[in-house]
């Protein structure tokens, strides 16, 4: 019900009946927001139903309503993260709202670690499958949620005709807030994954469980603890983003195109 009154509240205060699409921009990916277009509405997420004041770093607090070739597209200017305290139903509430408020399609951004060999810090590279770490779960009750193919193939293929450069990984999320030891990027590794991070999973089963057709693109913005032995720090992650906003900006807004 919560995610209804959010919706609702979306729909009066832009005077937007429906946002087909909806893009949760992760950090480092906010300044790319800017290339989408110039939203002609404006909401603090705090003054939504539900939404809380996301406090980590990087992130706007912001939701915007911008049209992008007669789509309406509401971009959802930072996320809450289990490390801040949310239950998985908080972490998930702005997806389930935005797919209450019409969204069909969910483009998930986030910055993550690089643990496959070849990855460099500032390359996006498209979510082709994740591994749910966290040890939770956004779903209460019998929904039996299927999550083959949870990351659209079809997406997938228009964002790599989009930039023919564009790899695809497996997102591990996992609680945070700290970063891995060098073990736990060995384990990973071993498990099969190639970004690491610790946002993303929760609301990308939401969004399935919801009927939403998910794009995954994370911003790798450190090569994972042990990877290259050197030490990690979250401004650097925040600058990495920034530096590669303009060809993610571009990517987006290609996407966001079709
Ligand atoms: N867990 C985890 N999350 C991250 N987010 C970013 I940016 N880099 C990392 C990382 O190396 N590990």
């Amino acid at each position: 019900m919560l995610a209804e009154r959010a919706a609702e509240a979306i729909a009066e205060r832009t005077g937007v009946p429906r946002h087909r699409v909806a893009v949760v921009l992760g950090s480092g990916w906010q300044q790319a927001a800017a290339e989408i277009g110039a939203p002609h509405a404006s909401i603090a997420m705090p003054e939504l139903p539900g939404f809380g004041r996301p406090s980590a770093q990087g992130h706007g607090g912001m939701v915007h309503s911008v049209t992008v070739n007669d789509n309406n597209v509401l971009l959802l200017m930072g996320r809450q993260h289990l490390y801040e305290g949310y239950t998985p139903q908080q972490v998930v509430h702005p997806v389930s709202a935005a797919i209450a408020a019409g969204a069909e399609i969910v483009l998930l951004t986030n910055a993550a670690g690089g643990i496959r060999g070849g990855l460099r810090v500032g390359e996006p590279v498209l979510i082709a499958d994740h591994l749910n770490l966290t040890a939770r779960t956004p779903l209460e009750g019998a929904r039996f949620v299927d999550l083959v193919d949870a990351w659209d193939p079809e997406l997938r293929t228009l964002a790599k005709e989009l930039d023919p450069s564009l790899g695809e990984g497996v997102y591990a999320g996992l609680l945070g807030p700290q970063y891995e030891t060098p073990a736990e990027i060995r384990m990973l590794a071993t498990l099969g994954a190639d970004l690491v991070g610790m946002s993303t999973v929760l609301e990308a089963i939401e969004a399935r469980s919801r009927g939403a057709r998910v794009l995954g693109i994370s911003l790798v913005t450190n090569l994972a603890a042990g990877v290259t032995g050197q030490h990690l720090s979250h401004a650097e992650v925040l600058a990495e983003g920034q530096a590669a906003a303009p060809r993610l900006g571009k990517l987006l807004r290609g996407i966001l195109e079709r």
